[in-house]
């Protein structure tokens, strides 16, 4: 037999023995490595959400107050939460494509909002920001917009000057969501909803039905057991998908009028560039669902966001009634609205050149959002093994989420009156608006994903707030019932938001 180094049993040995030290070696390293990785502090489970789910932020806010940035151990996934400046930098913008909505958030969101711009990553999301970011970038959209927060705000003077005369409590909060889901419909979708005024008894049915399916949404969360009670259909999931045909029936309607308008025009031109919708036809006609989820995905954005904010923005100014002259002063002085003699006029004197000049507006209405964020905690899912700036790991498959709503409360980034309301701490010393880091204001998201809207949803909320200021005062109907929020994806006044009304103006 040749001499072979297989059949050699002293070479045989010897090799495997190397082989097997390599292996230890290496393995060695490994563990080494793993254990030398430094993790955020744990500071608790789901479960204790669970338990605190009615004062979610609060609990949220008492431990980012114990740690900038901290794990939540669940029976799936580790959940990192930070409100750390840095790390939020780094997540949404560093290396922003490690980070993103993920197969996890994915599948809690898809019932409701499928496939729609809140919900995916990669080419879908790439599609539906590049075509809506044009469409809110035109000028066309911002004359037609601002004149529909006109309309409406002037609708919405009429109600509250009616209940002022017979001196009725209104639920403000309430009113704010019909107006500005009206607002959206018209601008989005060229649809007149007028669920402010109650003619679209559907319209209603609609709005509580995707309030309702917003948070069971959020409830699953917190709840390990959703996909079993999807499965057999009980609880919070068949209510659930009771609420979803509900909003389902109600836009296809619309999406089916739509293209019917669509092919019934004589001047298709014209008829395309109207709205958001038809924009998206043009694009993908035949499929139905993607249309559907494009829909929702901006009627959750431009409702629910906007009117929330509006009502803690009301809410806010009965607790400082100081605060309330002065930005109703600075309305009137540069509007120029002498005396009120019709809403119309009034909401017509807040064009563009006059909101501009409106700084403690400005700066009143980001003190609320920085205070009570409309979107209070924004959840991501980490793509592959990385290292905060922090120095600590994060891993593949964690849910990684700021917290603009703990962020907000914390002294280490607004100093000892953080959680005071003064708006002055966005004005400089001639009382110009300073916008701050949007990684440490986090309200609108930052970095390639920032709020498509903020521009829109801001005018929207200063040609409401300026009218509305100018034309009456704000008290609250029970000073000394506590106000606190609803657990749900956006950060809802729990039971609105009862006020009562005078008049500023003679009538
Ligand atoms: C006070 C009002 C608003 C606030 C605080 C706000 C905040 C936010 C936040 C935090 C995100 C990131 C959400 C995520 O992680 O997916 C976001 C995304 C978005 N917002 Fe707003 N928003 C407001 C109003 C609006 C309005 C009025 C519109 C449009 C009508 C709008 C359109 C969008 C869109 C399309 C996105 C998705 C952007 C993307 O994923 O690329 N938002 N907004």
């Amino acid at each position: 037999m040749a001499p072979g180094f297989v059949s050699d049993p002293i070479f045989f040995t010897a090799s495997a023995l190397v082989l097997a030290l390599a292996l230890v070696r290496l393995f060695a390293k490994t563990w080494e490595r793993r254990r030398s990785r430094k993790y955020h502090p744990v500071a608790g489970t789901v479960l204790n959400q669970l338990l605190n789910f009615g004062r979610l932020h609060h609990y949220m806010t008492d431990l980012a107050g114990r740690h900038r940035t901290y794990r939540l151990l669940g029976p799936l996934r580790s959940e990192v939460y930070t409100s750390d400046p840095a790390n939020v930098e780094y997540m949404l913008k560093t290396n922003f494509e490690n980070y993103g909505k993920g197969w996890h958030n994915y599948t809690i969101l898809k019932d409701l909002l499928g496939d729609g711009i809140f919900a995916v990553d990669g080419d879908k999301w790439r599609q539906q920001r590049k075509v809506s970011s044009y469409e809110f970038s035109t000028k066309v959209l911002r004359d037609f917009s601002s004149v529909v927060f006109q309309r409406n705000v002037a609708k919405l003077a009429n109600i509250l000057s009616e209940a002022a005369s017979a001196n009725q409590i209104v639920d403000i909060q309430d009113l704010f969501m019909k107006s500005t889901l009206d607002s959206i419909f018209k601008v989005a979708f060229g649809v007149e909803l007028d669920s402010m005024c109650g003619t679209s008894e559907e319209g209603a049915e609609f709005s509580r039905a995707f309030d309702d399916a917003s948070a069971m949404t959020l409830w699953r969360y917190v709840d390990v057991s959703w996909k079993i009670k999807k499965f057999l259909n009980i609880g919070s999931e068949a209510a659930l998908k009771k609420n979803v045909r509900i909003i389902d029936n109600f836009v296809y309607k619309l999406i089916r009028r739509k293209i019917e308008q669509m092919h019934n025009s004589t001047d298709n031109t014209s008829m395309k560039k109207e709205d958001i919708l038809s924009r998206f036809l043009q694009v993908t006609e035949t499929d139905q669902t993607y249309l559907r989820d494009i829909i929702l995905n901006f009627i959750i954005a431009g409702k629910d966001t906007t009117a929330a904010t509006l009502s803690w923005f009301i809410y806010m100014l009965c607790k400082h009634p100081t605060i309330q002259e002065k930005v109703a002063r600075e309305v009137k002085q540069m509007s120029n609205v002498k005396e009120i003699s019709d809403f119309s006029s009034c909401a017509a004197s807040m064009g563009e050149e006059a909101l501009e000049k409106m700084h403690y507006l400005h700066a009143t209405i980001t003190e609320t959002l920085r205070l009570y964020p409309a979107l209070p905690v924004d959840a991501k899912i980490c793509f592959s093994d990385d290292v905060f700036p922090d120095g600590f790991n994060v891993r593949e498959g964690d849910m990684v989420s700021f917290q603009p709503y703990a962020m907000g409360r914390m002294k280490f980034i607004w100093g000892d009156d953080a959680e005071d309301f003064r708006p002055e701490r966005w004005l400089d010393s001639n009382g110009v608006f300073q916008p701050e880091s949007p990684f440490k204001f986090t309200a609108f998201q930052a970095g390639p994903r920032i709020c498509l809207g903020k521009e829109f949803a801001y005018r929207q909320m200063k040609i409401f707030s300026a009218v509305l200021l100018s034309c009456f005062t704000f008290k609250l109907a029970d000073a000394k019932k506590p106000v606190n929020y609803r657990t749900m994806i956006n950060l809802h006044i729990d039971g609105g938001l009862p006020v009562s009304i005078t008049r500023r103006y003679e009538s």
